[in-house]
C-alpha cells in the first residue's frame, strides 16, 4: 500500500507487525502507543489489528498494526500476516533471557521464511524498562544483536509508555525513506503467477 488520495485522509498506508514471546508485552505496546492505556491484557489469540494516523515529516502516515499471537500453537496461523508488511518489530523482555534469546533462534527465522517485502524495516525492542532491577538483557547486548539482525534498536516501557512512540515513530521514518517500500502494492500479498503466459508455453503440443 502506498500513496493515497487526499480523500482517504491520509498521504501513506503502511502495515506493521509486531512479533515475539508470548508475554513480551506486544498487545500492551500496541495498547499504549493508540490509547495511552496501560492496563492488564489476555494472550493474544490469533491475530489483531487497530490503527493509527500520526503525521511524520509533513505527511499523513495510515498505520496498520497487527499483533499477532506469541504463543507457539497459533505459529501457523500468524505466519501469514509477515506478507506485505513494510515494519516488523521484534519484542522482547529485558527480564526474561528467553524471550530475547528466542529473537534470534525463532523469530528472526519467521521473518526469513515468510516476509516477502526484502526491504521492510525490522526493529528490536526491549519491553519492560521499568522493571530495571529485574533486568537479565543489558541495553548492549541488545543494541548487538539488532546489528547482528540489521535491526534498528529501542527500550521502551509500555507500562509507563516511555519511548513507545519512539519507537513507532522511528520505524515510521525510516520506512518513508525506502522508495520500495513506498510503491503502491508493496504491502499487498505476492502476485499470483500469471497462468495465461503458463499456458501459452507450455500447452503447444
Ligand atoms: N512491568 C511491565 N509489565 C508489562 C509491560 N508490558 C506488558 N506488561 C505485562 O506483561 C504481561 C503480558 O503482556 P501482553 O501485552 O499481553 O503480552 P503479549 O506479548 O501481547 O502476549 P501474547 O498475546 O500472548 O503474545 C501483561 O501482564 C502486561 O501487563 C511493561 O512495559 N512493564
Amino acid at each position: 500500500m502506498g500513496s493515497s488520495s487526499g480523500q482517504s485522509g491520509y498521504d501513506l498506508s503502511f502495515k506493521i507487525l509486531l512479533i515475539g514471546d508470548s508475554g513480551v508485552g506486544k498487545s500492551s505496546l500496541l495498547l499504549s502507543f493508540i490509547s495511552s492505556s496501560v492496563e492488564d491484557l489476555a494472550p493474544t489469540i490469533g491475530v489483531d489489528f487497530k490503527i493509527k494516523q500520526m503525521k511524520v515529516r509533513g505527511k499523513r502516515l495510515k498505520l496498520t498494526i497487527w499483533d499477532t499471537a506469541g504463543q507457539e500453537k497459533f505459529r501457523t496461523l500468524t505466519s501469514s500476516y509477515f506478507r506485505g508488511s513494510q515494519g516488523i518489530i521484534l519484542v522482547y523482555d529485558v527480564t526474561k533471557r528467553e524471550t530475547f534469546l528466542n529473537l534470534a533462534d525463532i523469530w528472526a527465522k519467521e521473518i526469513e521464511l515468510y516476509s516477502t517485502n526484502h526491504d521492510c524495516i525490522k526493529m528490536l525492542v526491549g519491553n519492560k524498562v521499568d522493571r530495571e532491577s529485574e533486568r537479565k538483557v543489558s541495553r548492549e547486548e541488545g543494541m548487538a544483536l539488532a546489528k547482528d539482525l540489521n535491526c534498528l534498536f529501542h527500550e521502551c516501557s509500555a507500562r509507563t509508555r516511555e519511548n513507545v512512540n519512539g519507537c513507532f515513530e522511528e520505524l515510521a521514518l525510516k520506512i518513508m525513506e525506502v522508495p520500495s517500500l513506498l510503491e503502491e502494492g508493496s504491502s499487498s500479498v505476492k502476485r499470483k503467477p500469471d497462468y495465461r503466459a503458463h499456458q501459452g508455453r507450455c500447452c503447444s503440443s
